[in-house]
């Protein structure tokens, strides 16, 4: 596989090695993550984006589909100073182009410095550097992708019966794009989980007879899931509500709050976020490329430590509870499982047996 290549918004062309054949194109983002590389991989987060990993060796431990998030690798391309066969192969087994054998440092400096930046990959035989030039040309923005949500959403309600015999609470989980860890930290805590597609009406909501309606993670801006933001607006006040990530962006906006893209996010399994009531710093995953810029009717209660944007917003009156950052981990740490029990604690089926 002679020819790889990767074109960067401007023109520069970085030759590589071909890992996994194929031309794409994408938001070129990078992880600091160092483990959780198959997690990172099947993350919906992650769809029309090429992920460039800045720790040196991917793949150290094989691959293992118990470790997935959701049945495919959702980034474009992938981008590693060195990937093992395993990983590789996989990539080629799901189709996505992949290079190493590249200086990712000095590509990490240039999104730290420019930006998230579009970017065009070409890998083959007979790949050549006009060909990663003419990948980056038909490279649609992020906000361009106004049917992101039909990507990576179900189609069709399914059901996620709550572990043990007695549930005492349904979920309906907006599914932007949902990390299969989002459905398992609720069905573990005993939940029924209907995961709703992301388009899903107000009658399809009272169809499951919900009582939290909680917004999943998801790829691309926020914008783009006007539905899921429609259904918040008729539910707030009505519903306890909750959200992760895309979740608590699509929240925010519903409840008059305004997002904004950052210069290149936040991905890492070490992003530190502290509690404005307790003071407490926890360590959190993360993967986002917009931000809450205004939370509107909600109160910030968490903060990111490295740049202060909003990493949690509530409302009492409302029942509302979003987190910016990953507490189903996965890759990461786990600091922050509580969450789940918080959110649950909303339902009022759940309070009405806590009472008793
Ligand atoms: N993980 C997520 O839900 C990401 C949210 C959104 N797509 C962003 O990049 O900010």
């Amino acid at each position: 596989m002679p020819g790889a290549y990767v074109a960067l918004e401007g023109g520069h062309v970085v030759e590589a090695r071909g890992r996994s054949p194929g031309t794409a194109c994408g938001e070129l983002v990078f992880t600091t993550a160092y483990t959780g590389y198959e997690e990172s991989l099947t993350d919906p987060s992650y769809e029309e984006q090429v992920l460039t990993f800045s720790y040196p060796l991917i793949g150290n431990y094989g691959v293992r589909e118990e470790r997935f998030e959701s049945d495919r690798v959702h980034p474009r391309a992938v981008v590693a100073r060195e990937l093992t066969e395993d990983v590789a192969e996989w990539l080629e087994a799901e189709g996505v182009p992949a290079v190493d054998h590249l200086d990712t440092r000095d590509l990490v400096g240039g999104i730290r410095e420019q930006g998230a930046m579009k970017c065009g990959i070409a890998v083959g035989e007979n790949a050549t550097p006009e060909d990663a030039l003419a990948e980056l040309e038909r490279c649609p923005g992020m906000s361009d992708h106004d049917d992101i949500g039909e990507q990576v959403s179900v189609s069709e309600h399914e059901i996620h019966p709550g572990d043990g015999d007695e549930t005492d609470t349904t979920v309906a989980l907006i599914d932007c794009g949902a990390k299969g860890s989002i459905i398992d930290s609720l069905v573990e805590r005993g939940a029924d989980v209907h995961v709703l597609p992301h388009d899903a009406t107000a009658a399809d909501v009272e169809g499951v007879d919900a009582d939290v309606l909680f917004v999943s993670n998801g790829p691309g801006d926020p914008a783009n899931f006007e539905a899921a933001q429609k259904l918040v607006e008729t539910f707030v006040g009505e519903l306890p509500l909750a959200g992760i990530c895309l979740g608590q962006q699509i929240i925010a906006r519903a409840l008059g709050g305004t997002t904004e893209k950052m210069d290149f996010g936040h991905r890492g399994v070490n992003q530190p976020v502290r509690d404005l009531e307790s003071g407490q710093v926890v360590m959190t995953t993360q993967n986002h490329g917009y931000t809450v810029a205004d939370p509107g009717d909600l109160e910030v209660t968490q903060i990111n430590v490295n740049d202060d944007t909003p990493e949690g917003l509530e409302s009492d009156d409302l029942d509302i509870l979003t987190r910016q950052y990953h507490p189903e981990a996965n890759p990461g740490p786990n600091d922050t499982l509580g969450f789940f029990d918080d959110v649950l604690s909303m339902a009022p089926r759940r309070r009405l047996v806590a009472a008793d």
